[in-house]
């Protein structure tokens, strides 16, 4: 039998871009032989093993033919005749179907190298397309690599298209739409994946509430890139160069998923939006099965993302109402990524990515000072239980009115 390092590891590596896992290929075997060598045997569909030591994953060479819909309808044959090439073959990418041997040699029957050198996401076969999946996955690689100046070939993106035209996307589970979205979020330009599946139509199946933000108007004065949906990607652009955390992404993401609830004829003021947008975020979490942390973010960033902007027009009473409602006492780090969030939302804005912003500073400085006043100075007095509640209430007022009249 052959092993052959495949896959992701290959392609990194070439690309100088740290490997994750290491995925094998093994040529001429069968799984007797392989359980013979104490390798263990994982999945009942394909012929998939754990090393022996490293359980590092060792598959069969395989080929695969679509039979029906969904992920139900493979054929799979792990015969020992299949070669190397026939296993390449079934993959989705070209930069994703090159071997490396175990006496370090390349074996690149699809001539990903060249185009890894010329910087092209291109489909190896036909086939691509039995696998709706890949229409994500093409999409996350894009925004994986956009910053090395990746471009999706144009054959593959009609072959995109076409797939999203189809009603395959519905077959995807929820499970794996957002394990591709979630990768997608921690690459470095997660808008390129958004705007990807916007273009060629596959997002109006898997976030259809994300995807109608196009084409819904915002205010010129407040909005100079007008279109909401435009509007969201540079949102999202600005808040991965903030933070590198998927969940802060996310909740950027979903800002102003509210204006897409807008009757026209209010457009393109999009008044209550950010109360509107808590339901539409509960149901798109709940559809895709998105983590709490993400949920929970999202809905408070959509909630209170312009309190931020007016942060020198609202009252000592309201800050503090928004302070409880975030728990900022317990959680004070997920206050802050709120507050990150909404700056995003300021910078993502056309011309407005380098204007200041003075409100970070008010709202930071708020924070600090209200976090001082605790219980305890007025347990100390002797204060009892309500007593010492409504003395830090307004203990933290008083504070909020004088760095107010500071900032003014
Ligand atoms: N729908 C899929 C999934 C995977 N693959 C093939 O299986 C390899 C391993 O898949 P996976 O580990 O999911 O992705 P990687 O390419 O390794 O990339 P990453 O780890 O960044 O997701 C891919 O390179 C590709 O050759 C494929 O062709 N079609």
């Amino acid at each position: 039998m052959q092993v052959f390092l495949v896959g992701g590891a290959v392609r990194d590596n070439l690309l100088n871009i740290a490997v994750k896992d290491r995925d094998w290929l093994v040529v001429g075997s069968t799984p007797e032989e392989m359980l013979s060598q104490g390798y263990q045997q994982v999945g009942k569909d394909f012929p998939v093993f754990l090393h022996p030591k490293t359980k590092e994953e060792y598959a069969l060479a395989r080929t695969e033919q679509k039979q029906g819909n969904g992920y139900t309808g493979f054929i799979c044959d792990f015969s020992q005749a299949i070669s190397l090439e026939d296993d390449l073959a079934r993959r989705d990418l070209t930069i994703n179907a090159i071997a490396l041997d175990q006496e370090d040699q390349l074996h690149d029957p699809y001539n990903g190298v060249k185009d890894l050198n010329d910087k092209i996401l291109r489909h190896v076969s036909p086939a691509f397309s039995e696998d709706p999946l890949r229409v994500l996955r093409v999409a996350r690689f894009a925004a994986k690599l956009n910053y090395l100046g990746f471009k999706i070939a144009d054959d593959t993106l009609d072959l995109m298209r076409l797939i999203s035209i189809g009603e395959e996307l519905d077959c995807l589970t929820p499970e794996r739409v957002w394990i591709e979205t979630e990768k997608a979020l921690n690459t470095p330009n997660p808008e390129v994946y958004f705007k990807i599946l916007h273009d060629i139509g596959a997002l109006k199946t898997i976030m259809p509430e994300l995807d109608r933000l196009w084409g819904v108007p915002n205010p010129k004065l407040w909005h100079p890139e007008i279109d909401t949906g435009i509007h969201t990607m540079m949102v999202l652009a600005q808040s991965s160069q903030l933070s590198g955390s998927s969940v802060l992404r996310f909740a950027a993401l979903c800002h102003d998923l509210g204006k897409g609830l807008t009757p026209q004829e209010c457009w393109p003021s999009h008044h209550g939006h950010e109360k509107a947008g808590i339901n539409v975020i509960n149901s798109m979490c709940k559809r895709l099965k998105v983590p709490n942390q993400y949920r929970e973010l999202a809905v408070l960033v959509s909630e209170f993302h312009c309190h931020f902007h007016k942060a020198f027009e609202l009252r000592a009473e309201t800050w503090l109402k928004v302070f409880d409602r975030c728990d900022l006492w317990r959680k004070p780090d997920r206050f802050e990524q709120i507050m990150l969030a909404s700056y995003a939302d300021f910078k993502g804005r056309k011309d407005f990515e380098n204007k200041t912003y003075p409100q970070l500073d008010y709202v930071k400085e708020l924070v600090v000072e209200t976090q001082k006043i605790t219980a305890k100075e007025f347990v100390q007095q002797g204060l009892k239980g309500l007593e010492i509640k409504a003395a830090i209430t307004q203990k933290r007022l008083e504070s909020i009115d004088k760095i107010k009249a500071k900032f003014h």
